[in-house]
């Protein structure tokens, strides 16, 4: 069966229902339950090797579930063309190359035909292309616009990325570890421009992956904990960010403090670092 029309504009944008991923023989997910409504701003958080691109991908219509369900805008996967769904959706993944030096405007219009090089003798129409620009204004990357890909920094390739994923109008935005090799600055730009994102199109849906709450937009509404391919918590932001559950996600004493910007810094507890032989440094 084909998707024969674009998605309905209405109900959730993301459901997974008790979802399971098994591959060799191995959980890599385990009862996985989520539901995403428009306008909402999801954080996966968890340590290395949790699940968080595993579940992306899921979500992304990369993947299938082993068990479970997973819709994506109201289509169920193994059910749908998932390279039509996927055309509906904006994936981030820093780790995407475009194809040859293209210039940073071209790049943002392959987000229309979600090639990595333009599509011979393919044009986009004036409004495609006045799109691309108003993106990029968005981004903070304006005066980029005409610069090649290979000479950017790590943070312009970034926003380029998400101005490129925003081309097709996508209803919901997957974003794998955005902040990613960022310096300071750069970080701070792509969350402000992931701020300015939302605030401009509200009913957009975005699921964030990270590993560092300090990379969390301060317009993230809610949160799911993943631990070891299972779901820890999740719900609303105030209710999941908690030092607690925090420290229970990382197996780590953690101390979470939410600053009056509404963004997150967590502290992690020292632990002494033991020498076989030699006496346990004092505290
Ligand atoms: N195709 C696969 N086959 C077997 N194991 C896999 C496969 N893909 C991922 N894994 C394993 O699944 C676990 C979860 O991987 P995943 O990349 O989802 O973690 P993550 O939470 O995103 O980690 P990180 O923060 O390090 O990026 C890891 O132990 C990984 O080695």
């Amino acid at each position: 069966m084909t998707v024969v029309s674009r998605p309905a504009d209405s109900g959730p944008v993301l459901r997974a229902g008790e979802v399971a991923f098994i591959r060799d023989g191995r959980h890599l997910l385990s009862d996985i339950s989520l539901t995403v409504h428009p306008g909402e701003h999801w954080a996966l958080l968890g340590a290395n090797g949790a699940g968080k691109s595993t579940l992306l991908a899921l979500l992304g219509a990369v993947n299938h579930p082993s068990r479970g369900v997973v819709e994506v805008l109201g289509r169920r996967l193994g059910r749908v063309d998932v390279r039509e769904l996927r055309s509906y959706l904006g994936h981030v993944n820093p780790r995407h190359t475009p194809d040859g030096p293209m210039r940073v405007r071209e790049v943002v219009l392959t987000g229309l035909t979600n090639t990595a090089a333009l599509v011979p003798r393919w044009q986009p129409t004036e409004q495609e292309a006045e799109r691309a620009d108003r993106l990029l204004a968005m981004l903070g990357m304006s005066a980029k616009a005409g610069d090649r890909w290979p000479t950017l920094s790590q943070g312009e390739r970034g926003r380029t990325l998400i101005a490129r994923a925003l081309m097709p109008q996508p209803r919901l935005l997957l974003l794998d570890e955005p902040a990613t090799g960022l310096d300071l600055a750069a970080r701070e730009q792509l969350l402000a421009g992931i701020d300015a994102l939302r605030a401009r199109h509200p009913s957009l849906a975005t699921v964030l992956v990270t590993h560092h709450l300090e990379e969390l937009p301060a317009t993230t509404t809610h949160a799911m904990l993943l631990r070891d391919g299972r779901c820890l918590a999740s719900g609303p932001v105030g209710d999941v960010l908690t030092s607690e559950l925090v420290s229970a996600c990382f197996d780590h004493p953690v101390r979470l403090v939410r600053g009056d910007d509404g963004r997150w810094a967590a502290r992690a507890a020292r632990v002494p670092v033991t020498v076989p032989g030699e006496p346990v440094p004092a505290a």
